[in-house]
């Protein structure tokens, strides 16, 4: 069976609203990504090492990452060797299948989010200003009401000016309650509000809010692990999930930014956003594979349900669209 069939069958399993938003999402990178390959394939009928040179810069110009690049194209000759192949147009699907079997092989594709069903879980977000969020947690904890739990919000980004109110938006928008101080508190301070807040109403998921300093490293090391040490002591088990915002619009520059916060603090997953807004999806292949950090949720549009599970199969079909449906 050939790997398009495959990710049709295995897509039988997500809901067609979920398909369509990783359809719509990528349609930008889908556009530059089958675009330049299938112009690729029309000039070069047959694979030779120019046929390979092109497509490795391609995917480079993709924002895959040079290191996967490599790997992948290394992979891809075996596999041409290996099956006899002739024809430029028979590496679609072998393409798309190393592209699957990329993100696979780094590592376990558990993406869900670790929430527990009893007692209190809790999410710390990190990501420098500006990347989405704010806005990924409002996302967030729109989804997580809409799955029945009770949800709360803490406003530990006491630094940027104007934080806290769009944080408080978004709890009025979701219907959350948000614990706040005032601007310029101690972060570890309102995060420990927030955490007696949880515990006494009976609260399923605190998702916390912080600052995202980038210029001072020695800070964010220090505000972060003040603010981890408060909610481990707090609850044991916690933080559940450590989870960095990404712009994917950023390109490398984003991965450079994980590199920093990984040294900073233990992050347990990443939420790309802006997936929507970029022609370079491919970035989120380099971060599992550089980083060895799953992408967890993506984003995929400026609405409140935008906010979507990653799936690697799923995330294959936006690139390559028709192609899959047609099969
Ligand atoms: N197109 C698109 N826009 C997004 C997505 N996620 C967030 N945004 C937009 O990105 C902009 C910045 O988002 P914010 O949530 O304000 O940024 P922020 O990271 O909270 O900023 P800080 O609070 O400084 O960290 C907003 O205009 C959001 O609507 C997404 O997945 N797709």
């Amino acid at each position: 069976m050939g790997f398009f069939k495959k990710i049709k069958d295995k897509m039988t399993n997500s809901s067609t609203e979920m398909t369509e938003k990783f359809k719509m999402g990528l349609e930008k990178t889908r556009d530059s990504f089958s675009g330049k390959l299938n112009a690729l394939v029309a000039r070069y009928r047959n694979v030779d090492e120019d046929f390979f040179e092109e497509l490795e810069e391609m995917l480079i110009m993709a924002d895959i990452g040079v290191n996967t690049v490599m790997e992948l194209i290394d992979e891809l000759r075996d596999e041409v060797k290996l099956r006899n192949i002739k024809e430029t147009s028979a590496l679609f699907e072998v393409i798309s299948e190393k592209l699957v079997a990329i993100y696979e092989e780094a590592g376990e594709v558990e993406t869900t989010l670790n929430i527990n069903n009893d007692g209190l879980n809790v999410i710390l977000f990190v990501g420098v200003n500006g990347v989405g969020k704010t806005t990924t947690i409002g996302k967030l904890a729109n989804k997580l009401t809409k799955e029945g739990k009770n949800v709360m919000l803490a406003a530990a980004d006491t630094f940027r000016a104007g934080a806290i109110e769009q944080l408080e938006v978004w709890g009025d928008r979701v219907g959350v309650p948000v614990i706040k101080q005032k601007e310029g508190s101690d972060p570890a301070s309102v995060i420990f509000d927030a955490l007696q807040a949880a515990k006494s109403r009976n609260v399923d998921v605190l998702i916390c809010d912080t600052a995202g300093r980038l210029q001072n490293k020695v800070n964010l090391m220090n505000e972060l692990s003040k603010v981890r040490r408060v909610i481990e002591r707090e609850l044991p088990n916690a933080p559940h999930e450590v989870l960095q915002v990404i712009d994917a619009t950023t390109g490398q520059n984003g991965l450079q930014q994980a590199k920093v916060f990984g040294e900073a603090t233990d992050v347990s997953g990443i939420v790309l956003t802006k997936l929507d807004g970029t022609a370079k999806g491919g970035i989120a292949l380099a971060i599992r594979r550089e980083l060895q950090v799953p992408v967890k949720l993506v984003g995929l549009g400026e609405q409140i349900d935008d906010l979507q599970v990653f799936d690697s199969n799923l995330f294959v079909y936006g690139l390559f669209g028709d192609m899959i449906d047609n099969e």
